[in-house]
């Protein structure tokens, strides 16, 4: 409620994430790769901002410079209003990737510690906050438990508890559920929202699936390859409530059909 009236009056906020032509081109031994090419994008408190485009478009490198795991070679980036390398020092954000990436022979427990180990909470404080975020994505009771012990859904919920776990108020997430069956994806997408209401995280999320872009956002980023762009920013008019059965509303068609539009375009730039 707060969010919406800042958001109303437009003095009180400033972008969580701001890009200006921002550009980044790889220099590889076959030449120049421009992976991102004048890219300029306002992410706002509270938005869900789905990355969606084709195989190479720059949806993962836009995300790593947020993330400071990649320096832009030309325009600006802000997170939080300062550098992605200051944002990162002062623990803005957390990172949850394709792959759950949690190491075997720790339990959930403690591999959601481990971040909290390295920047020296203390173990009541740790402990409170494995208990919290497991409580957040529903793993209550399987703090005890190995990795292998888990459904790969499980794991990923685990994985995203781990980038809770310091609190930052923004998510960055890369195709967390891309390789989960689609009945485990729909669980955790709803999941996911809830998690997003209840916390009022920022979000970036990358994502090939077009149902799921939409879903969740409430702004859709669609890029272009050969040089990654952004194609198009679709506005979602969906309410911010969104039972999966909202799939099937001719609202929700609208929107799906705006992306696919928005993709087909985009691949014009292929030939
Ligand atoms: N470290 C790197 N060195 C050289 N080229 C790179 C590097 N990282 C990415 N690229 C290239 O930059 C372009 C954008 O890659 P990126 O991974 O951001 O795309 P993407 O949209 O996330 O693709 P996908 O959907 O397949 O994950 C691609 O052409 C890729 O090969």
């Amino acid at each position: 409620m707060i969010r919406d009236v800042q958001r109303q009056d437009n003095v009180t906020t400033s972008p969580v994430i701001s890009a200006k032509n921002m550009s980044l081109t790889f220099q590889t031994n076959d030449g120049p790769i421009h992976a991102l090419q004048d890219v300029s994008l306002d992410i706002e408190k509270g938005d869900f901002v789905s990355f969606i485009g084709p195989s190479g478009c720059g949806k993962t490198t836009f995300l790593r410079v947020m993330a400071d795991l990649e320096q832009p070679t030309g325009g600006e980036i802000t997170v939080n209003g300062v550098s992605p390398e200051e944002a990162r020092k002062a623990r803005a954000y957390g990172y949850v990737f394709q792959a759950a990436g949690l190491y075997p022979w720790r339990t959930i427990g403690g591999n959601i510690r481990l971040p909290l180990e390295i920047m020296g909470f203390s173990r009541s404080e740790q402990a409170e906050r494995v208990k919290r975020v497991l409580e957040l994505v529903e793993l209550d009771g399987f703090e005890k438990k190995f990795p292998w012990q888990l459904s790969g859904g499980m794991q990923q919920r685990a994985s995203i508890a781990r980038a809770l776990a310091f609190d930052a108020d923004i998510l960055l997430m890369d195709e967390p559920f891309g390789a989960l069956d689609e009945i485990v994806r729909d669980h955790l997408n709803e999941q996911l929202l809830k998690l997003w209401k209840r916390t009022e995280k920022t979000i970036a999320f990358v994502t090939h699936s077009i149902p799921e872009a939409v879903y969740l956002s409430t702004r859709i980023v669609v890029m272009s390859p050969r040089p990654g762009r952004i194609s198009e920013v679709i506005e979602s008019p969906l309410p911010r409530e969104r039972p999966l059965d909202i799939r099937d509303t001719q609202e929700f068609l609208d929107v799906a059909h705006r992306v696919r539009e928005g993709l087909r375009a985009g691949h014009a730039y292929d030939e």
